[in-house]
Order: structure tokens, then C-alpha cells, then sequence
């Protein structure tokens, strides 16, 4: 429940950021939108040049809570072509925003790529709660992004459809994102 009040702040936030009604992400998540929680264990590896905890990916959520192990880094963002290591603080959450959140935000928003890398000498853990919208909503830019200067970069897509291309992708090592652009 907790959790549940907390995404709705963020997002309510991340909403006036766009200049959107502060409610339009939470309404349009309904009631009962889905939170799943993954609980992520990365054993040691001894080869861990060779070996990642999690291959380079984005979130297919609108928003992901991570609660990161407290003392093992491993998270890392591509940013300009680099992997940048996420640094973590003791009892600190990390937001990720994901390709439904880039979708609806009609991309002022990306959803990076990241991944984890493992350590020879300890391994990690870490809890992903990934908040969505439910298979059956359709999800596209908001009416208020999409205008002259900033046309329309993604289509409308069901989630349901979203996710399948999603995890098809992903077992090949892409992206889905590129599948829902406009045009
Ligand atoms: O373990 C982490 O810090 C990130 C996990 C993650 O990216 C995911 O579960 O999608
Ligand atoms: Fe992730």
C-alpha cells in the first residue's frame, strides 16, 4: 500500500513536470494497476568480464522502484554511448522511467538502457517493483505533448501487444521501443 502511494506521488510529480494534470498518469493507470515486485539475486561470478547479473535492457513499465542492495553497486546507465555506474546510498530508492512512461510522454521522457554487472568476489540482490498500466489499456502520447514543434512520436499501442513484442525483443538482445514509433 506504501508503495503503492508512493509511485502515485511520483507520478503525480513526474506529471506537473510535463505540464500535465497532476492526476493524468494515475488516472489513466485506473484503480488497479499492476505492481509486480522481482526480487533479483546476482551470485558472484568468477568470470565477470564475460557474465552480466542482467543484459542491457529498458523497462517495459511506466515506472520502476528499485530498492538496491546496500553496499554492492552493479547498476549501470548507458548514457552518450558510456555505461555510467549508478551509485547507491543506504536506504535509498532509485526511479527508473520506463518505455511506457517514454511512450506517453511522447519521448520528452527515455526510457534508458541499462543493465548489471557482477563481481568476482560478492554477490547482490535487489528488489524491482515495476508499476504499469493493466494488458488491455491502450497507450499512446498525451494530446497536450504531441504539437507542432514536438509531433507525434509513437503510435497507440495495447500493452498486451507491447509486451509480447517487448520480451520477444529482449531474448534477441533489442529493443521494443522502436516498434511503437509513429510514422
Ligand atoms: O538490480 C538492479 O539494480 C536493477 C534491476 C533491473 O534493472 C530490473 O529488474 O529490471
Ligand atoms: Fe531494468
Amino acid at each position: 500500500m506504501k508503495t503503492k502511494k508512493l509511485i502515485e506521488n511520483v507520478l503525480k510529480t513526474t506529471a506537473k513536470l510535463l505540464e500535465l494534470s497532476k492526476d493524468f498518469f494515475v488516472s489513466h493507470l485506473g484503480d488497479k494497476f499492476s505492481i509486480f515486485a522481482r526480487f533479483n539475486y546476482y551470485p558472484c561470478c568468477l568470470k565477470p568480464d564475460l557474465v552480466f547479473g542482467l543484459k542491457p535492457h529498458s523497462d517495459r513499465t511506466l515506472i520502476t522502484v528499485i530498492l538496491p542492495d546496500k553496499y554492492v553497486e552493479g547498476l549501470q546507465v548507458m548514457k552518450d554511448g558510456e555505461w555510467i555506474k549508478v551509485t547507491t546510498s543506504p536506504d535509498a530508492l532509485i526511479f527508473n522511467i520506463g518505455d511506457q512512461m517514454e511512450i506517453m510522454s511522447n519521448g520528452i521522457f527515455k526510457s534508458p538502457v541499462h543493465r548489471v554487472v557482477t563481481f568476482s568476489d560478492k554477490d547482490r540482490i535487489s528488489i524491482a517493483m515495476l508499476c504499469a498500466n493493466l494488458p488491455e489499456k491502450v497507450i499512446g502520447p498525451a494530446d497536450e505533448l504531441v504539437n507542432d514543434m514536438r509531433p507525434r512520436m509513437y503510435k497507440n499501442v495495447k500493452v498486451k501487444d507491447y509486451t509480447e513484442v517487448f520480451f520477444k525483443r529482449f531474448y534477441q538482445g533489442k529493443r521494443a521501443i522502436d516498434w511503437a514509433q509513429f510514422g
